[in-house]
């Protein structure tokens, strides 16, 4: 069954409809992909997700409860955290102190089964590989590292559903192939539900057992890989121009 759905969700922005009938199914165990040309809608449909932005129709459904009305931290307290296109670390803070604040604000919401700080800071930083610099003044990485930093403080939380935007970019070719490995072992082992928004199709492909296609506002194709990629609206709207740019 679905983590996460959206439900027929629209959005207008005054007369300029951004989202049109979106409805994408995400599941544990499995990177879904959302993918798209730029303004074709990914970033407002997280917006909407999490709750910065409510849709003008349609649902969104965390484990099959409607939660379209809850404020953004009752949606992260039933286990959705996301990272941001753009980076926003604590810039005043180590590496380490970035990942374990999130750690903190979770235990201070949860009653039951408060987490190990120290242990589970640990696990974090050395799960995305950022143990050798946990000491570092986050300022001071470079792009593709400060992008784990954001991930480290997504899966202190202990999310349930992780919606990832362009969490590679900035990333090198070797960072990027770390970090599919890493969202692979995220879904099978950890059992997330991960939702990927990626300019970089090849890890797209690579990661995503299931990949929805946005154009203009509105799916206009899903499937698994193979047939997303071979589906010609898809290379006509995006494939054709990402596949090229990336070459
Ligand atoms: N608050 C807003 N008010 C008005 N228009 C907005 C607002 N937020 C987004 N838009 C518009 O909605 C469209 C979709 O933007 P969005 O950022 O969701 O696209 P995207 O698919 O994430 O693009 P990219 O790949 O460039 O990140 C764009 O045309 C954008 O200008």
């Amino acid at each position: 069954m679905a983590l996460l759905e959206t439900d027929a969700v629209a959005v207008r922005f005054g007369g300029n409809v951004v989202l049109d009938n979106v409805s994408i199914s995400v599941e544990p165990g499995r990177v879904t992909g959302l993918i798209g040309p730029n303004g074709a809608g990914k970033t407002t449909l997280f917006n909407i997700v999490t709750g910065l932005l409510a849709p003008t129709h349609g649902r969104v459904l965390v484990d099959g409860a409607d939660v379209t009305s809850l404020p953004p931290y009752k949606r992260a307290h039933r286990g959705l955290a996301r990272t941001f296109q753009r980076l926003e670390p604590f810039v005043s803070l180590s590496v380490r102190d970035n990942v374990r604040v999130a750690g903190q604000i979770r235990n201070a919401w949860r009653r039951a089964g408060r987490i190990d700080l120290d242990k589970e800071t640990d696990r974090v930083l050395e799960l995305v590989g950022l143990a050798g610099v946990a000491g570092r003044d986050v300022a001071e990485l470079p792009t593709g590292q400060a992008r784990l930093v954001e991930l480290g403080r997504a899966l202190m939380t202990g999310p349930g559903v992780l919606l990832l935007d362009e969490p590679a970019s900035g990333q090198t070719e070797q960072e990027t192939e770390a970090f599919g490995r890493l969202l692979r072992r995220l879904a099978s082992r950890d059992g997330i539900a991960i939702c990927l928004v990626e300019h970089d199709v090849g890890l797209v492909m690579d990661v995503c057992s299931m990949i929805y296609v946005l154009d203009y506002g509105k799916v206009i194709a899903s499937g698994p890989p193979e047939a997303v990629r071979a589906d010609p609206a898809v290379i006509d709207a995006y494939l054709g121009s990402a596949e090229e740019g990336a070459a």
